[in-house]
């Protein structure tokens, strides 16, 4: 019930122009945003459409409701996922339905459409069409042969792994691929809904953007070690991490919100992930020199952002942004990121967001590299076609347009080898101290010359007058295994 008051509250600030919904719903300290802010998008983008079904059916009058409150109901008892409020208005709300049903079939015939996303205006339809719908395989429970396998016994029809983005367009009904960048990563036609389906009731699939996937697949933290993911809830990137590590070693995941955190223990527990241990604890006040730390090779750091790059909020970009928030959420990434290097194993650092702003993202990343030298940026994916703005593209973007996701942004950070100008120590390879041996086959390191490009590109943006000067690590080499 609370969703539904405060989705109907923040929309009728929207459309009185008292905010920008994203703020709006930050601002609202509700518990789970991202099923707010979900709700109020999608009832704002059909708002025309439920207006007319609630004037036609003269809901108002005879339910006494509050237009907004009537436009969210209605939304999720005919478009959305049901009303799902227990008591009063869940009966009202099933009174009605035949009547509310009939008043929308009435509209689709008018304008010659059967579908309800045809009944949006034309630029939320392009949105809504070009990102397909992925699906991670979740590898702790299954294959993804069996999933294929089981999906072609439901009579969908697999058609093979993608060679180019444009053959994601070409899905529709029950086609699928298998995507062409990730592996145990299926790709459907937009419509597709799985949410009912076994194999995401079981946890053996779990629905995630390809964007979102990126993160774990890239840091690929061996099996066998310890890794921290540092905001974790819900929980999608740690039960990613979990299953490249094959639930062995050791994944500490933190979050500062109580409630999201007891999310994703339920849902860490129906994907089958048992080496994980949460801590609802502010990441930053954790110690990288505790001692349970102290095998910690890998970072992933994912924190709150803008969520500018979230296709539901398109019609919000275009609205000037608030640049003190942008500011302060920079100022608090790049706090995490600065945090995450201090661990005194650590090896690799993933950081991502699911913004578009460079404030959020190059920028961040740019004054992390100036305060810690001893880092480097890695050359990720060299084929994925949209990269880091200049001179960062050694990360990578992500966008509708170029990428078929949602926006987002990764960066990876490495320790670099040390070196002394005293010592010519070999260079060694940082991810192979013990352990099972990987392969890093998704990613090449960046040459030497595109590193020193980036470093005096970084100088020359906040020093304009410094020459071309390779920062040398200055701290005692650390005795590794060749
Ligand atoms: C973008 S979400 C993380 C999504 C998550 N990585 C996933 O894939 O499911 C950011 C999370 O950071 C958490 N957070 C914000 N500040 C934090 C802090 N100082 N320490 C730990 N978690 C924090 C928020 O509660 C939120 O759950």
């Amino acid at each position: 019930m609370a969703l539904y008051i405060k989705a109907a509250e923040i929309l009728e600030k929207a459309e009185l122009k008292k905010g920008a919904v994203k703020t709006l719903v930050y601002e609202s300290k509700f518990q789970n945003i991202k099923q707010l802010f979900a709700l109020v998008c999608e009832t704002q983008k059909y708002s025309s459409v439920l207006r007319e079904i609630i004037d036609s059916t003269k809901l108002l009058k005879e339910t006494k409701l509050r237009i907004h409150l009537a436009k969210v109901l209605v939304y999720d008892l005919l478009i959305g996922h049901g009303v799902k409020c227990g008591g009063a208005w869940k009966m009202m709300m099933l009174k009605h339905r035949s009547r509310l049903q009939a008043a929308l079939a009435r509209i689709k015939v008018k304008r010659k459409v059967s579908r309800n996303q045809d009944l949006l205006p034309s630029s939320f339809q392009q949105t809504q069409d070009v990102i397909p719908r992925y699906v991670r395989v979740n590898t702790l429970k299954t294959t993804l042969d069996d999933v294929i396998d089981y999906l072609k016994r439901e009579r969908f029809s697999y058609q093979g792994t993608a060679s180019r983005l444009e053959n994601l367009d070409c899905l529709s009904g029950k086609t699928f691929l298998c995507d062409l960048h990730l592996q145990d990563l299926l790709v459907f036609s937009a419509k597709t809904d799985f949410h009912n389906h076994f194999l995401y009731k079981a946890g053996h699939i779990i629905l995630q953007d390809k964007a979102s996937c990126l993160p774990a697949f890239l840091l690929n933290p061996r099996v066998g070690s310890n890794v921290i993911d540092a905001c974790a809830a819900p929980g999608n990137k740690t039960s990613h991490l979990a299953a490249i590590m094959k639930n062995k070693g050791k994944l500490f995941a933190f979050d500062l919100d109580a409630k999201r955190l007891s999310t994703m223990s339920t849902l860490l527990l129906r994907a089958g992930v048992t080496c994980h241990q949460l801590a609802n604890q502010d990441f930053l006040k954790v110690d990288p020199q505790s001692s349970e730390y102290k095998e910690v090779e890998y970072v992933l750091l994912d924190p709150s952002c803008s969520g500018s790059g979230m296709v539901c909020l398109r019609d919000e970009v275009s609205e000037p942004q608030d640049d003190r928030r942008l500011q302060a959420l920079a100022t608090f990434q790049l706090r995490c990121l600065n945090h995450a290097l201090q661990f005194p194993q650590v090896q690799r650092v993933v950081y991502s967001t699911c913004s578009i702003h460079s404030q959020e993202n190059e920028e961040v990343v740019s004054a992390c590299l100036q305060q810690n030298p001893g880092f480097r940026l890695v050359h990720l994916l060299p084929n994925w076609p949209e990269r880091g703005h200049e001179p960062f593209t050694q990360c990578l973007r992500a966008s509708t347009a170029k990428t078929r996701t949602h926006g987002f942004f990764v960066a990876m950070l490495e320790r670099r080898p040390w070196q002394t100008d005293e010592e010519n120590l070999p260079i060694v390879t940082t991810l192979q101290s013990g352990g099972e041996e990987k392969q890093d086959t998704h990613q090449s390191g960046p040459s030497d010359e595109e590193q020193e490009n980036t470093e005096t590109a970084i100088n020359q943006l906040t020093n304009p007058s410094s020459k071309k000067k390779r920062k040398r690590n200055r701290k005692p080499p650390k005795k590794q295994e060749p």
